[in-house]
């Protein structure tokens, strides 16, 4: 359906690193942006998981054990990198952690372990990549997978959806500090995209399955997918538009702005319910009008 709308070349040139990038919607990315040409690297705490993403990949594919909410480590691994195979091009924040939870129920250890990998993670790997960028005089994009938390909140994941509205005022705030340096921050805001461990910490029960991993509130009815999501990211971390800057671009079937205090759910009507709403409302109308004493109506 989504097609492949860039050339094949279209991030040749590129090195690009993805935390998070051994399972689910960043190992699925790291296959498109290999296909279009970029070297990649993939971050994250499992050495097993890395290892299998990076051989079922078409390209060349590195990956390094680095838990992101570990600044030192972070900035030893990124070292590493731009010793061992030169400067990274981009980077895509994608590692995140998360579950549902009242949050009378969080201990702080919790909070931590979902907060600080996003907030901080994302920092951190940011931060390293950046200041070397700015160092060597070298252009940069980053990219962070966030979510339309960002603008809604959501109940029940508070120290994700804090997480990542902390990525999104990065996101602005460093699109403005490090753009006289040719440095370009954007994140994208993804609708869901069923994956094997997201669906396990947000959907785990039968009885937790309502709206924001279901369908049918959302006016595509349908959930993204994974190629939708790689195409919008290919496009902020290419060469397509060095104007883009500071953007939060929310890819979600109109999700969002379907919230149950607007008539989204008027989709359901049928033509005849539609009649019956009309007779009724212009019914209150020509009772009104006999009530005004002819004042009243357009002019
Ligand atoms: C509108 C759009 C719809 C969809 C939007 C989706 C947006 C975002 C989605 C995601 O980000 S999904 C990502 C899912 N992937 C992951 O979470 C991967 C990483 N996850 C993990 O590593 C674990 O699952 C973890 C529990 C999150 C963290 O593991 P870690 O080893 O770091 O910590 P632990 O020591 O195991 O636990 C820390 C702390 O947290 C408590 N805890 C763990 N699970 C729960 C739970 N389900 N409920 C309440 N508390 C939990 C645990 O007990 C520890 O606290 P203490 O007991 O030590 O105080
Ligand atoms: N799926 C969806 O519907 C949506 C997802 N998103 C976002 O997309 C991104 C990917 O999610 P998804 O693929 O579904 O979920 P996954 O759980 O598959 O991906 C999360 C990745 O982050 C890694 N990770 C977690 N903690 C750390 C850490 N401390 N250091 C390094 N890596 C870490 C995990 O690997 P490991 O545990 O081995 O370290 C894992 O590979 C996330 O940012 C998520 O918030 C946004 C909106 C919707």
């Amino acid at each position: 359906m989504t097609g492949r709308p860039f050339a094949p070349d279209l991030l040749a040139g590129k090195r690009i690193l993805i935390t998070g990038g051994g399972t689910g919607l960043g190992r699925a990315v790291a296959r498109h942006l290999v296909e279009h040409g970029a070297q990649v690297h993939l971050w994250g705490r499992r050495p097993a998981v890395l290892d299998e993403a990076a051989a079922s990949l078409p390209g060349s594919v590195h990956t390094q054990v680095v838990d992101v909410r570990d600044g030192e480590r972070v900035d030893e691994a990124m070292g590493e990198l731009w010793d061992e195979h030169g400067p990274l091009t981009g980077v895509l924040n994608n590692a995140a952690a998360n579950f549902i939870a009242p949050t009378e129920s969080l201990s702080p250890r919790a909070f931590d372990a979902v907060s600080g990998t996003v907030m901080k993670g994302s920092f951190h790997t940011t931060h390293g990549a950046g200041r070397r960028w700015i160092a060597a005089r070298l252009p940069g994009s980053v990219v962070s997978t966030l979510t339309t938390w960002v603008w809604t909140g959501s109940a029940y994941v508070v120290p994700s959806a804090m997480g990542k509205a902390a990525v999104h005022a990065m996101t602005m705030s460093l699109a403005v500090e490090w753009a006289r340096h040719g440095i370009r921050l954007n994140a994208v805001a993804p609708g869901p995209i069923p994956t094997e461990y997201a669906w396990q910490m947000l959907n785990p029960t039968g009885k937790s399955g309502v709206g924001a991993t279901q369908a049918d509130q959302i006016p595509m009815g349908r959930m993204g997918t994974v190629e939708e999501l790689a195409n919008l990211t290919m496009f902020l971390l290419s060469d397509a538009c060095p104007y883009l800057t500071g953007q939060t671009i929310a890819m979600d079937g109109g999700q969002m702005l379907a919230g149950p205090g607007t008539f989204a759910g008027l989709a359901e009507m049928t033509d005849q319910d539609w009649a019956d709403a009309r007779a009724k409302s212009e019914a209150a109308t020509a009772a009104s009008k006999a009530q005004r004493g002819g004042l009243g109506g357009p002019h």
